[in-house]
C-alpha cells in the first residue's frame, strides 16, 4: 500500500510518485496499490480498518506527519501488537523528511538531499530489507496516549516548527527562515525535566563522542528480506517478534497484548503524571531552557542531524537540551553545526546531551508549544517511554 499525501511539502508528492518512484517500483517488479490521502486523518482511519493481511508493507510518500498518523492508526487497532509489525516504508515528499534522511544516514555514507534522497530511499524500498523500529508512547495530562516515532520538542525547535508552517511553499527552507526569525526574538522557557538514563549513560553526563565513530553494521541485527514485497502470510511477523524478544532484554516492552494486564502496550517505566517520577530517574533542577528536544533518529530534517549516533532500534530517546544564558551567535553556531552533526563536539556549557529511556517534562512558562513528531499537542506536562524495536521499518 503506497500512501501519497498530495498536499505534503510543496505539493509535489504526486509528481514524485508518477516520476521516479513509479519507474523504480516498476523496474523492480513491485506491485502496489496507490492511495491518495484526501484529508487529515484519512491515513489513520484507513490503516485502523484495513485488512493488513492484504499488504506486505505500508509505504508513505509524504512528510513525517502522515507516518505519525499511520503509526497511531495501527496502535489504535484491537490487534495493535500484530498490526504495528507491518513493515513501514518512507519516501520523502514533505518539507522536513526527518525519517527519510535518517534512513539514508543509517545505510549510506554521505548526505543526500531532495531528489537524491528520494532515489536513495526508493532504492532501499526496492531492496525490501526490514529492520526493527523503536516506538515511543507519549502521555499528556489529558487526552489519549499518542505514539511517536520521531521527536518530542519544547521551546525553540517546537516554536520554529509551528511558526514556519506558513512558509511551507519554500519547502525545507522554511526551517531556516523560522530559525532566523525565532533567533531574533529569542526567549526562554521555565520548566522541570526528569529522565530515566540509558543503562550505559547512568553515571555519565557528558556530551557524545565523535559522530563518525559509530559502527553502522550494528544497528540491524535481525535484518530479513521481504522478497518482492509479497509476504502472503504472517510467518514473517512471528519470526521478527522472536528476534525482538531477544533484542529487548525482556524489560522495555511486552511483546503481545496477551501479556499485558489491560490489553494495551504497558508504560512500565512511567508513573502517573502528577505522581513523583520513579526513584531510578534523574531529576534536573527547575530551570530556564531555550529548548528541550528528544529524538529517536539521527535527523530532524534533511539538513538537521541532531543525534548522529542514533539508530532505529537503539531503545533510546536522544535528549538534547539547551539552557538559558546561551548567546544568539552561539545558538546559531550550534544550529549551523547540526547540518553535519558536529554540534555535540562544540564546547558549549549550555548544551546537554543524554541518552534516555523515558522522560517527563513539566513546563512552567505559559503559553508555549510542544510538538510530537512535528504535530502540536496539548501544552502541559508530558512524559514518554521508548518501546524498543516494536515496529518495523524498511531500511537497509
Ligand atoms: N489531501 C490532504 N489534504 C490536506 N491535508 C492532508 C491531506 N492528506 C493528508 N493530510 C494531512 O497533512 C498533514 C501533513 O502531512 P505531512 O507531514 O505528511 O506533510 P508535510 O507537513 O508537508 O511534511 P513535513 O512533516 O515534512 O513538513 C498530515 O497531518 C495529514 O493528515
Amino acid at each position: 500500500m503506497v500512501l501519497v499525501n498530495p498536499q505534503s511539502g510543496r505539493g509535489q508528492a504526486m509528481s514524485l510518485y508518477t516520476g521516479p518512484v513509479l519507474s523504480m517500483l516498476t523496474e523492480a517488479n513491485i506491485s502496489h496499490t496507490l492511495i491518495t490521502t484526501e484529508h487529515q486523518n484519512h491515513a489513520r482511519e484507513l490503516v485502523r480498518n484495513a485488512d493488513l493481511s492484504q499488504w506486505s508493507a505500508i509505504v508513505i510518500l509524504s512528510g513525517d506527519g502522515l507516518l505519525f498518523e499511520v503509526i497511531n492508526g495501527l496502535m489504535e487497532r484491537e490487534d495493535w501488537d500484530e498490526a504495528i509489525r507491518t513493515p513501514l516504508g518512507i519516501l520523502p515528499g514533505g518539507s522536513g523528511n526527518a525519517l527519510a534522511a535518517s534512513v539514508h544516514h543509517y545505510t549510506q555514507a554521505g548526505p543526500a538531499l531532495g531528489e537524491d534522497l528520494l532515489l536513495s530511499c526508493c532504492f532501499l524500498l526496492c531492496k525490501g530489507l526490514v529492520c526493527p523500529l523503536d516506538i515511543v508512547s507519549v502521555c499528556l495530562s489529558s487526552g489519549p496516549r499518542l505514539f511517536s516515532f520521531l521527536s518530542l520538542a519544547w521551546g525553540f525547535v517546537a516554536d520554529v516548527d509551528i511558526e514556519s508552517e506558513k512558509f511551507r511553499n519554500v519547502g525545507a527552507m522554511r526551517f531556516l527562515v523560522g530559525t532566523l526569525l525565532r533567533l531574533a526574538s529569542l526567549r526562554t522557557y521555565q520548566g522541570r525535566l526528569a529522565f530515566l538514563p540509558a543503562r550505559e549513560d547512568s553515571k555519565s553526563s557528558s556530551i557524545s563522542s565523535s559522530p563518525a565513530s559509530h559502527p553502522r553494521s550494528l544497528f540491524c541485527p535481525s535484518v530479513q528480506c521481504i522478497s518482492h514485497m509479497q509476504r502472503q502470510n504472517s510467518n514473517q511477523h512471528e519470526c521478527t517478534s522472536e528476534n525482538t524478544r531477544h533484542n529487548s532484554n525482556g524489560d522495555d516492552f511486552l511483546l503481545s497484548k496477551n501479556e499485558s494486564k489491560d490489553g494495551r502496550l504497558p508504560d512500565n517505566r512511567l508513573s502517573p503524571i502528577g505522581d513523583p517520577v520513579p526513584t531510578d530517574w534523574t531529576i534536573e533542577k527547575e530551570q530556564d531552557f531555550v529548548l528541550v528536544l528528544a529524538t529517536c533518529h539521527s535527523h530532524l530534517a534533511e539538513e538537521l542531524m541532531v543525534s548522529p549516533d542514533a539508530q532505529p532500534d537503539d531503545g533510546h530517546l536522544h535528549l538534547l537540551y539547551i539552557t538559558a544564558g546561551i548567546s544568539r551567535p552561539a545558538l546559531l553556531r550550534l544550529f549551523l553545526a547540526m547540518e553535519k552533526g558536529t554540534h555535540l563536539t562544540c564546547e558549549c556549557p549550555h548544551l546537554i546531551y543524554r541518552r534516555v529511556r523515558a522522560l517527563r517534562l513539566e513546563p512552567i512558562t505559559k503559553p508555549g508549544v510542544i510538538t510530537v513528531d512535528g504535530e502540536q499537542v496539548e501544552y502541559g506536562p508530558i512524559q514518554a517511554q521508548v518501546h524498543k524495536g516494536c515496529a518495523r521499518i524498511i531500511c537497509g
